[in-house]
């Protein structure tokens, strides 16, 4: 056993989105979004369960925030939804739903919990869906505004704000795969989807520091690890491209201003290629104060012609696995926030959502004893201390979730709480997971 120990001022957090906690889908002026229409269309989400109810945090949202003060959590990252601001994602600003997260952002920071906002979760007003949604650029300026409005009036209470999450569930696994939201299975479009996404990113940047807004701006983006099964060319380039898919693809635009060349020529052989206007690579890549990375897993990739998109297909080494059916592959985290460093500077790291789903049991006094995740937690963190040792810029880390939540296609019966939801009753009971990770913050550092 060897104890590890996290610098004083690391950033221990959890996090949430509004679609997967919130309900009241139709409360105070909240307008549809393409969540509700996609969960409420039959055969879409597992069990057709829907985001109509979730969690209820929109009434519960002080019983989520003790929770996270019991934790000892100093930040707190969450999502606002822009259907509740834009009811109709342009034209009037309901401000019922800038009420409520007024409500919540003042109950963090009497709890002495820093909010960190993202501003697009995925749900995405469903009226400007019905004219093109994130393939028609007029969504590039409908996003500015409504981030205008948030950056305004929350400016000065709200200091870490995250742009998108996920670009890529944005346009690949929601407009290429069309396992999320709106379902489309249409690689052009999907690539048209990323760019629109990224360029809004950039503009909403430039919003920002335009307005003087105080604190700091970044952008969150999900990156995995794919290595190659052998030393050969071949699946050394397939890895490649199966890693560049989620990693590449997003990272080169926000930090350098191009896309990955060998990535552009990939997709022209597919027949597809990015409707790059003048100015728009140099918006995507508006300097960020910190970059937002999204790590659940990872594995092993060879080359296998005709496999996927990018002709590499994985290789089962033995790696245990989630309830999700992932790798738990905590090297992974090792491997790609180091690419990130070595590629792309010193630009202030926060690892925005890590965590794993296992199948939970209520047990006796409502405890979970989630010992898999715990376990998971504990890998995963030993990695995050080696970056640091490693001299790579970690500054902070965020579970996912604070609580079981709605999992998208998965509905509810997935599970990546720290704190375990009762559907039924709404009440939230603290597992294991949650006691392990209170005393990892308390003590800034664990026996591994
Ligand atoms: N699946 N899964 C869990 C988790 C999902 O619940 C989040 O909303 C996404 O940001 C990201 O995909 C990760």
């Amino acid at each position: 056993m060897a104890r590890i120990d996290f610098p004083k001022d690391f950033v221990w957090g959890t996090a949430t989105a509004s679609y997967q906690i919130e309900g009241a889908y139709q409360e105070d002026g909240r307008g549809l979004s393409i969540w509700d229409t996609f969960s409420h269309t039959p055969g879409k989400v597992f069990n057709n369960d829907n985001g109509d109810i979730a969690c209820d945090s929109y009434h519960r949202y002080e019983e989520d925030v003790a929770l996270l003060k019991k934790l000892g959590v100093t930040a707190y990252r969450f999502s606002i939804a822009w259907p509740r601001i834009f009811p109709q994602g342009t034209g009037e600003v309901n401000e019922k739903g800038l009420e409520y997260y007024r409500k919540v952002v003042d109950a963090l920071l009497e709890a002495g919990i820093e909010p960190c906002v993202t501003l697009y979760h995925w749900d995405l007003p469903q009226a400007l869906q019905d004219k093109g949604g994130w393939d028609n650029r007029d969504t590039i300026d409908a996003f500015v505004k409504y981030a205008e409005v948030v950056f305004k009036a929350f400016d000065g209470k709200i200091k870490q704000w995250i742009t998108f999450n996920e670009t890529w569930c944005v346009s690949f696994l929601s407009n290429y795969i069309g396992l999320h939201a709106p379902g489309n299975t249409d690689l052009q479009l999907a690539i048209n989807v990323a760019h629109h996404c990224m360029v809004a990113h950039g503009e909403a940047v430039k919003k920002f520091r335009a307005l003087g807004i105080r604190g700091e701006i970044g952008t969150t983006h999900n990156l995995s690890w794919c290595e190659p099964y052998s030393k050969s060319a071949e699946d050394v380039a397939a890895a490649h491209r199966n890693r560049a898919f989620n990693n590449e693809w997003f990272m080169e635009p926000t930090f350098k201003g191009t896309y990955p060349q060998f990535m552009v020529d990939w997709f022209a052989s597919k027949g597809a290629k990015v409707p790059v206007l003048p100015g728009d690579m140099e918006t995507i890549a508006q300097k960020i104060d910190f970059i937002g990375v999204n790590y659940y897993s990872g594995g092993f990739g060879r080359y296998k012609k005709g496999d996927g998109l990018f002709d590499c297909e994985e290789v089962q080494i033995g790696f245990d696995k989630t309830y999700m059916d992932w790798n738990v592959y905590a090297e992974g985290l090792y491997k790609v926030l180091s690419w990130v460093h070595e590629e792309y500077g010193d630009t202030p790291i926060y690892i925005t959502e890590n965590g794993a789903c296992y199948e939970d049991v209520l047990a006796e006094g409502n405890r979970v004893h989630d010992t898999l995740r715990t376990d998971y937690y504990k890998k995963h963190f030993i990695q995050c201390h080696r970056l640091v040792e490693s001299g790579v810029p970690l500054k902070g880390y965020f579970a996912w979730s604070l609580l079981d939540n709605f999992e998208w296609a998965e509905g509810y019966r997935k599970r990546f709480g720290i704190v375990y939801t009762n559907y039924e009753t709404l009440e939230r009971y603290p597992k294991d997971s949650y006691y392990f990770i209170q005393d990892v913050i308390k003590n800034g550092g664990f026996e591994a």
